[in-house]
């Protein structure tokens, strides 16, 4: 690993592989150095339209986010866990009110067991944002952005080209929608999952954190070895998301799966007790949660393919934009409907009516 620029960082070393055989769900790889090459993108956005689809979810290779890049953002998550308490709780986020900052361990719903896990979601730092910041995150703020940056131009990008071109739009058809440097609720989250005995694990059915969609329009998960994600099946079965090396894997989220009629499927994950050759190693997670900026009506998005499959309506045609909700109403409302504290039979009840949209929640 070469030196990192910032030596007070702690490193996080990301142990072996798991050599369980586990039910893996059969995930496209995309391989983005292939993006240059003639019909590259096509070739790539067959593969997309194929995974998004079907899984929801997929893994690109060769992303182009250096190694040591990675190593230093998992770095800093390190050292942001390892801070006393009263420090990560010097911005803390209570859920269903606001989601910026740190979350402690909470207690299990229904149960009076403690989650294993602990939180930070960091918005992205850009002109005119104004959201409480950590001092810790402040200090490494060119850091953070140069992070984000580059994940935003190597590969969030690269997506929504590829989901215009499979949808046979122009291409900036989705990344108009998407800018770093516009207002949105893009935010990068570190998530420390700590070990549980085999007993504290059977009380809580082995389940570290329960399935659920998440809001926006797609989630990157950066490389890290530790099995423990499952995806949801169109077959409604829990498989294993397979770790490649190197590779990011991406979910399709709630509103793309809107916009584009459900056609991109927004796929219900969870996450499990890593199998017992890791389940003694804490597990450090790396997200991103690409949101479109606050601005951007959400409604079906004309797309000859969902004409094709039968999707695009009557009602769809003669949707108006002033009765919809923009993308910064939605994600409060969602946002503030998130309240883990209710158990699941008054969530299953409840349907969030956001403008024109209900948007039935899919916690189970
Ligand atoms: O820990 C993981 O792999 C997934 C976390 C997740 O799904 C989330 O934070 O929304
Ligand atoms: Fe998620």
């Amino acid at each position: 690993m070469p030196a990192l620029v910032y030596p007070e960082l702690k490193p996080w070393p990301q142990p072996p592989e798991t050599t369980t055989e586990l039910d893996y769900a059969p995930l496209a790889v995309l391989d983005f150095a292939k993006w240059d090459a003639p019909g590259g993108k096509e070739e790539l956005a067959a593969q997309l339209k194929e995974a998004s689809h079907t899984m929801g979810f997929w893994t690109i290779i060769n992303p182009g986010i250096p190694q040591d890049v990675l190593d230093t953002q998992f770095a800093l998550a390190n050292t942001f866990f390892t801070l006393p308490q009263e420090e990560k709780e010097e911005i803390t986020f209570i859920p269903g009110e606001s989601c910026w900052g740190y979350r402690p361990p909470g207690t299990i719903k229904g149960t009076e067991f403690k989650e294993n896990l602990e939180m930070v979601n960091m918005h992205k730092f850009t002109e005119g944002t104004n959201y409480p910041r950590h001092t810790f995150m402040k200090r490494y703020e060119p850091l953070i952005t140069s992070f984000q940056k580059l994940v935003f131009e190597q590969v969030i990008n690269k997506i929504f080209v590829l989901m215009a071109i499979m949808l046979e739009l122009p291409e900036n058809h989705f990344t108009d929608m998407h800018k770093f440097e516009k207002a949105s609720d893009d935010h990068v989250r570190f998530i420390k999952y700590r070990t549980r005995t085999v007993e504290e694990d059977k009380a809580v059915s082995d389940q570290w954190m329960a399935g659920h969609t998440d809001f926006g329009s797609v989630t990157l998960l950066f490389p890290q070895p530790i099995a423990a994600l499952q995806v949801r099946t169109p077959e409604d079965e829990w498989k294993w998301v397979r770790y490649v090396p190197g590779g990011i894997v991406c979910n399709a989220a709630d509103l793309i799966a809107l916009m584009t009629k459900n056609y991109v499927k927004s796929a219900i994950h969870r996450v499990m007790r890593p199998p017992p050759d890791q389940a003694n190693l804490e597990r450090m997670g790396i997200f991103f949660f690409v949101r479109p900026t606050n601005d951007v009506i959400i409604k079906p998005n004309f797309s000859p393919v969902l004409q094709r499959e039968g999707l695009w309506t009557k009602e769809d045609e003669e949707f108006k934009d002033e009765d919809a909700a923009t993308c910064g109403e939605f994600v409060i409302a969602r946002m503030q409907n998130f309240n883990p504290s209710r158990t699941k039979e008054q969530r299953d009840k409840e349907v969030l009516k956001v403008k024109q949209w209900e948007v039935v929640n899919k916690y189970i």
